[in-house]
């Protein structure tokens, strides 16, 4: 029998990866994408004319002054508003958001917290336990899943906010800031974390930050936004070797170029 010439899309053993592999465009795509909130003369104008790509297993950090509409623009790539002008491509059902609080059920334990998640996938009650504790693993909570949010530290808990992202079953992971009210040790371990996992599980990550050498600690790319309307004014690739260094002169020296145009740009708005 002669081979075919051309392969076939779907791998026989797990053909749906391979087909979705085969097709794959970019995790999430925005095109010419505009906000307004509002209307008529009170309607504010968030967003203008945004246009940007997440490759598939690509990191990108979002930077931009306070108000510049880093916030609506995940919310719009998440499906929670819905963009005035413009397209938005990314598969829902792939994706999870984390914000700056860990947004956990208090009364519930943090296995619970986790096992939520796994509800809403439509995983059965019998097996949820035993994966919530593989996520919690994952994060390295190994042995927490018994106790109450309130009994762990701030890092923690945005370590269960992740394994519920992951929990999801997403391969997109839109984050507001997700570490931005941690000391800087307890950041430092959770970038370390996040950089991790990221690549095990091939995540995009689209990540919003004020902090300029957390982007580049992290990010393949960094996209600088306007002031309010938040446009995109540069694209900074990161080409730095990782595992990256908060503290290194490399990335000290890289942030600060990326500053610099930061300021001008929130000096040209006069704030
Ligand atoms: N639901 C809303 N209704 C009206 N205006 C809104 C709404 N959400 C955000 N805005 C306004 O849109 C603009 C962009 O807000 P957004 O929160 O997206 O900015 P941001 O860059 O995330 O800000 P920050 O860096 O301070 O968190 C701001 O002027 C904000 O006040």
């Amino acid at each position: 029998m002669t081979a075919p010439l051309t392969p076939p899309l779907t791998d026989p053993l797990n053909g749906q990866t391979a087909d979705r592999a085969a097709r794959r465009g970019p995790a999430v795509r925005l095109e010419s994408v505009s906000k307004v909130y509002g209307h008529g003369t009170n309607g504010l104008l968030a967003l203008d004319g945004v246009s940007l790509d997440v490759a598939p297993g690509e990191f990108v950090c979002l930077l931009g002054a306070s108000g510049c509409g880093k916030s609506t623009l995940l919310s719009l790539v998440a499906g929670l508003d819905a963009p005035t002008a413009g397209t938005i491509e990314a598969d829902r059902d792939r994706v999870a958001m984390m914000f700056q609080e860990p947004a956990l059920f208090p009364w519930l334990t943090v296995s619970a917290n986790v096992e939520m998640a796994l509800r809403a996938k439509g995983v059965a009650k019998a097996e949820r336990r035993s994966r919530a504790a593989e996520f919690l693993r994952i994060v390295h909570l190994d042995g927490f899943g018994g106790k109450r949010p309130h009994e762990l530290s701030g890092g923690m808990r945005q370590r269960v906010a992740l394994a519920r992202a992951l929990a999801q079953d997403a391969d997109v992971l839109l984050m507001d800031e997700p570490f931005g009210a941690l000391d800087a040790m307890t950041r430092d371990l959770l970038h370390d974390e996040l950089e991790r996992i990221w690549r095990e599980r091939s995540l995009s990550v689209l990540f919003v930050t004020h902090n300029v050498r957390e982007a580049v600690r992290l990010g393949d790319r960094v996209v600088l936004l306007s002031s309010r309307p938040g446009r995109v004014v540069r694209d900074f690739p990161v080409t730095l070797e990782r595992p990256r260094r908060t503290d290194s002169a490399e990335v000290a020296r890289q942030a600060a170029e990326i500053t610099d145009r930061l300021r001008e740009e929130v000096l040209r708005h006069g704030r």
